[in-house]
């Protein structure tokens, strides 16, 4: 018999397109205390990471730890706010989550999100009750590319590492996968399919959800030489 496999979706770029939403409101934040970032890479330095992490990252050390909780806080506010009138799953993420439940898949989200980050997304669109673990920015010390987030949220399943399936938009969600032994599905709704060219664990590449089937894929990745 082969092992079962278990889905573990990041949230922000993979459930929701959101991620220009995060951009831009980060960008008004650090505009706000005085930093002009106009950073191409933006994307690519910071997604998947807690929010501490991208205070610190652009503000330095000397700014105290209330601060640092406040400011997140504050921009997470502004891209609830601007967000909130474009809430929707992806293309095809509920049939695909409704196949998967019925074919019994475990499924789980690994997520750099703040818990009301977490609330908004996945409460505000009844998705909970699909995942058996829910493992977000206030569960880890350390936020993507580490590995354990996904870890974390392997261990919570109770599947082996290698027999969990990523979905990421982002690099250094895809290079926490790698790091974590588990094989991924790159969604472009953040980076073009040639961005991921350097993504080694990445076994399939898609737009959204709506070609996808979870036994299809299954096997996809078994039979996938990374
Ligand atoms: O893509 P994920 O892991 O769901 O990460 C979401 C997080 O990604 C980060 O880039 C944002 O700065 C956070 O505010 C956001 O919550």
């Amino acid at each position: 018999m082969q092992d079962r496999v278990a889905f573990i979706f990041d949230m922000d770029g993979v459930i929701i397109d959101n991620m220009q939403y995060h951009v831009d409101t980060w960008l008004a934040l650090f505009r706000d205390k005085g930093h002009e970032l106009s950073l191409d890479d933006f994307l690519e330095k910071t997604a998947g990471k807690k929010a501490e992490e991208v205070v610190r990252m652009f503000l330095g050390e000397s700014v105290t730890d209330a601060d640092v909780q406040k400011y997140a806080e504050q921009k997470d506010f502004l891209y609830r706010y601007l967000y909130r009138p474009k809430l929707a799953p992806l293309a095809g993420f509920m049939a695909f989550v409704e196949a998967a439940k019925s074919a019994e898949i475990l499924m789980g989200v690994g997520t750099g999100g703040s818990p009301e980050n977490i609330e908004f997304v996945l409460g505000g669109l009844n998705l909970k009750p699909y995942f058996k673990t829910i493992v977000g920015a206030a569960n880890v010390s350390k936020g993507k590319p580490d590995p354990e987030i996904y870890l974390k949220a392997a261990d919570q399943l109770g599947i082996a590492p290698e027999n969990c399936i990523v979905f990421e938009d982002a690099l250094p969600g895809l290079e926490a996968a790698r790091r974590a032994g588990m094989k991924s599905v790159a969604i472009t709704t953040s980076h073009t399919e040639a961005e991921f060219a350097a993504a080694e664990s990445v076994f399939c590449i898609a737009g959204d959800f709506t070609n996808l089937k979870p036994l299809a894929l299954i096997e996809e990745s078994r039979q996938a030489v990374l």
